[in-house]
């Protein structure tokens, strides 16, 4: 028998079914891959929905990152979304456009990096769409239950209320700044498996970024807990933390300061800006990329005066009467990503974006860096 070595080889039912077989149970997916469409349960009579669509070339690199990374990622960032308003996964729906000659392997383990992100949040693949394309493409719907709560919107925040992050802020943006500039090494295509076993000895002390960039951990727990304890208004940080904030700016009609002084650099982060920096590749310091890196979807929202933060939140600024997003007083520029934006239609920001985006000029400045 011939050996499969592309799902070309494959065929369409034959990428489905070996697919398919990585996904974990759940109990909420009543009826999963196999018919029409899926039966999810939808236990408060409203469903949670978003969607995230990742790109090659755009979102991710297949010399970049392995396959399982990006399963886990595509996976992450969908579910990020449901957990800043407040809910928990009940269902993901993936639709996989690939060329024919995607390895077999590589769809094999970009299904068991969804498999184990789904595990890990609590959730399975329902269903989804597998079709030929020459770019290869994962879009990602994913469903979530309130649990008979209110969603945390981004209209409520409230003059007085104080702002919190839940995650890391700059580690992604830094890990793509590494991949960028060549300092940090690519995935081997050829190995489609996880990651080689890392020895953290012989890591350098940037690593955290890298992997920050290829595998982000959103605290999904945190998005309905911060529900629980009331929180006005909450997004995950997907583009860049003061471009974010803008939308909740706008969205709840005031002005949210940030201060940089409660901004602290993650020691991997400033060790990757101290790499990019002796490359001669750092325009940027740790707290820019913590205003401007997006990716790592760390959850922002922002909590009644009063609100007692449990651990894992951070203050970093407050909301007041007014519109827009300052730092460290000074209003601050949008700056963050937007995939239409600057000449090369991928960062956004004012006159002076252009030279002071990131190590490729993609991103543009947050106001601050003071660190
Ligand atoms: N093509 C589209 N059709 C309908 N709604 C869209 C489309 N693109 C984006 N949106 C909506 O616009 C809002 C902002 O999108 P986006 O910035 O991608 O959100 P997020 O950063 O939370 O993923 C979301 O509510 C999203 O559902
Ligand atoms: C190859 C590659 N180029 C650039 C980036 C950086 N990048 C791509 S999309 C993006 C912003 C987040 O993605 P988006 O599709 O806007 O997610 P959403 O805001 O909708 O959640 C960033 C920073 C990357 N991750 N990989
Ligand atoms: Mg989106
Ligand atoms: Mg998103
Ligand atoms: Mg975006």
């Amino acid at each position: 028998m011939a050996v499969c070595t592309t799902i070309g080889d494959l065929g369409e039912f034959g990428v489905i079914a070996r697919v398919t077989a990585r996904f974990p149970g759940s109990d909420d997916v009543i009826l999963g891959p196999g018919d029409d469409a899926a039966l999810i349960a939808a236990p408060d009579r409203r469903v949670v929905a978003t969607t995230d669509v990742l790109v090659e070339g755009r979102h991710f690199r297949r010399d970049w990152s392995a396959p399982c990374d990006i399963g886990h990622k595509a996976v992450a960032q969908n579910i990020a979304d449901l957990a800043a308003m407040g809910a928990r996964p009940t269902g993901l729906l993936i639709g996989l456009a690939a060329p024919a000659d995607l390895p077999t392997a590589w769809a094999d383990a970009f299904a068991e990096g969804v498999g184990a992100e789904c595990a890990a949040a609590g959730c399975t693949v329902a269903g989804g769409d597998t079709v030929r394309s020459d770019l290869l493409t994962i879009a990602v719907t994913a469903l979530g239950d309130l649990g008979g709560r209110s969603a945390v919107r981004r209209d409520g925040a409230r003059p007085g209320d104080t702002v919190a992050v839940c995650g890391p802020l700059g580690l992604s943006a830094a890990g793509y700044a590494l991949l960028t500039a060549g300092i940090a090494p690519g995935h081997d295509p050829g190995a489609a498996g996880s990651p080689a076993p890392r020895d953290a000895a012989a890591e350098p002390d940037w690593a955290l970024c890298l992997r920050e960039h290829r595998r982000p951990g959103p605290p999904y727990a945190e998005g309905p807990r911060a529900a629980r304890l009331g929180a006005t208004a909450m997004l995950d940080v997907s583009d860049g933390l003061v471009q974010d904030l803008g939308h909740i700016a706008r969205g709840s009609g005031v002005a949210i300061d940030v201060e940089t002084a409660l901004l602290h650099p993650h020691p991997a982060l400033s060790a990757a800006v101290s790499a990019l920096d002796a490359a001669g590749r750092a325009p940027r310091g740790s707290v820019d990329l913590m205003l401007a890196g997006g990716e790592d979807h760390a959850l922002a929202a922002t909590f009644p005066p009063g609100t007692a933060l449990p651990a894992a939140w951070v203050r970093i600024g407050s909301v007041r009467e007014g519109s827009g997003v300052t730092v460290d007083g000074r209003p601050s520029q949008e700056s963050g990503w937007d995939h239409f934006g600057g000449a090369d239609g991928k960062h956004s920001g004012g006159a002076d974006s252009k030279h002071s985006g990131g190590a490729d000029g993609k991103h543009s400045g947050g106001v601050g860096g003071a660190h």
